[in-house]
């Protein structure tokens, strides 16, 4: 952390009789006052704006949501702040023009065009229209997906259970290079050359690089191999044909949901949210339920695309109906009850933090919430999903 940025948490997190234990800050910074209500305007902020950005900092609230065809209970989920279709096309274009240069998906390209992850990432990140930071978002989004459909989901693009564990240990490698092995570098250099998967997802930290500071960076990288020990234990499920009981699908899926994507919400809004803050238990159990609460949609719009698989994918919905010998349309509505708890949650827990005088800290839940919101929009939409 530079001096002035430590010098500033130090400020932000000093209680007012200058508390001694840095733990005892942070805890008095976020103990529970008044409650500020979101402000509903541009947030002012205390480092300056950066150029090209147009803002997109307010709330446009929360409401009940409808989805799919209609026929299913709403889902309670924040609105989104920005819809720019011409904007999205702009970074979904560049961004297939990076996965031909990369090499995932040839022969798809279209229809990984249609997936959208550009659109995602304008949707998802109202904060910014800098194209080359939701570039980035996007870029990294895809790459993640390219191992998803690589390595565990999509048996015609080589995805086996027993190959995925030592794949994933290598996706580690590709984006946090390991100290130089003289021969055994080279060896490692060129089977992720070899891998157009491992070759997107060193280009996306490359990206990330460029824009992230060191705390930033290795959030993503360690974040990235905590959601893939999740993927390693559906490969065990799928390798033996088990289904795991609703529990321990949902408490892997925890660890394996959009909390992911919404690690990036401060580096594609250009700040820093600095990692005390970001890990401090009441700010990280808020972004947990929002990303809990966004894969669950995607639960939602993919289970039937799911349910029609050989060997499907764990689904929270496949599993309810299973487990509760109920039909899908009563799983569907249990996991929208779920879903509606932790948006629920997550906005109490909003509520409950807008007290701390963090313009970062606001900056980076409002963002988290236009996650979730642009997440929604994005399943509707994606060529992926419909
Ligand atoms: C790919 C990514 C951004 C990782 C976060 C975790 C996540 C939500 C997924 C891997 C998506 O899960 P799933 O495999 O169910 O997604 P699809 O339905 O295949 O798109």
């Amino acid at each position: 952390m530079d001096e002035q940025l430590a010098a500033r948490v130090n400020r932000l997190l000093a209680g007012p009789t200058g508390l001694g234990t840095s733990a005892a800050r942070v805890a008095d910074a976020l103990r529970p006052s008044p409650v500020v209500p979101l402000p509903r305007g541009p947030v002012p902020s205390s480092s300056p704006p950066s150029p090209g950005r147009r803002g997109g900092r307010f709330s446009p609230g929360y409401a009940e949501r409808e989805w799919g065809d209609g026929s299913f209970p709403p889902l309670y989920c924040p609105l989104t702040a920005r819809v720019d279709d011409d904007l999205s096309r702009e970074v979904n274009d560049r961004l297939v023009e990076w996965a031909e240069e990369v090499g995932i998906y040839p022969g798809r390209l279209d229809r990984f065009r249609d997936a959208g992850f550009g659109r995602l990432a304008v949707l998802a990140h109202p904060e910014t229209d800098d194209v080359d930071s939701l570039l980035f978002g996007a870029k990294m989004n895809a790459a993640w997906w390219a191992s998803d459909d690589y390595y565990a989901d999509e048996s015609d693009l080589g995805a086996a259970p027993t190959e995925l564990p030592p794949r994933l240990a290598l996706v580690t490698s590709a984006m946090d290079p390991p100290p130089p092995a003289g021969k055994y570098t080279d060896q490692l250099e060129e089977a992720i050359a070899a891998d157009p998967v491992l070759v997107a997802l060193r280009s996306a930290a490359g990206h990330l690089r460029r824009l992230a500071t060191p705390s930033q960076v290795m959030r993503i990288c360690t974040t990235t191999s905590q959601m893939y020990v999740s993927w390693a234990a559906y490969a065990a499920w799928r390798h033996l044909g088990t289904s795991p009981p609703v529990w321990r699908y949902l408490a892997a899926r925890q660890h394996d949901s959009f909390y992911t994507s919404m690690t990036l919400v401060d580096i594609v809004g250009g700040y820093q949210l600095d990692a005390n803050l970001f890990y401090e238990p009441r700010v990280h159990r808020a972004a947990m339920q929002a990303g809990t609460a966004a894969v669950i949609v995607n639960d939602l719009f993919s289970a039937e695309k799911e349910a029609a698989d050989d060997l499907p994918d764990c689904n929270v919905v496949l599993l309810i109906a299973e487990e509760e010998g109920c039909p899908l349309r009563e799983a569907v509505e249990t996991a929208v009850a779920m879903h509606n708890h932790f948006v629920r949650g997550f906005e109490a827990s909003q509520k409950e933090l807008a007290a701390v005088p963090s313009q970062e800290l606001q900056r980076f839940l409002l963002g988290v919430q236009g996650w979730m919101a642009g997440g929604f929009d994005w399943h509707g939409t994606s060529g992926r999903y419909n």
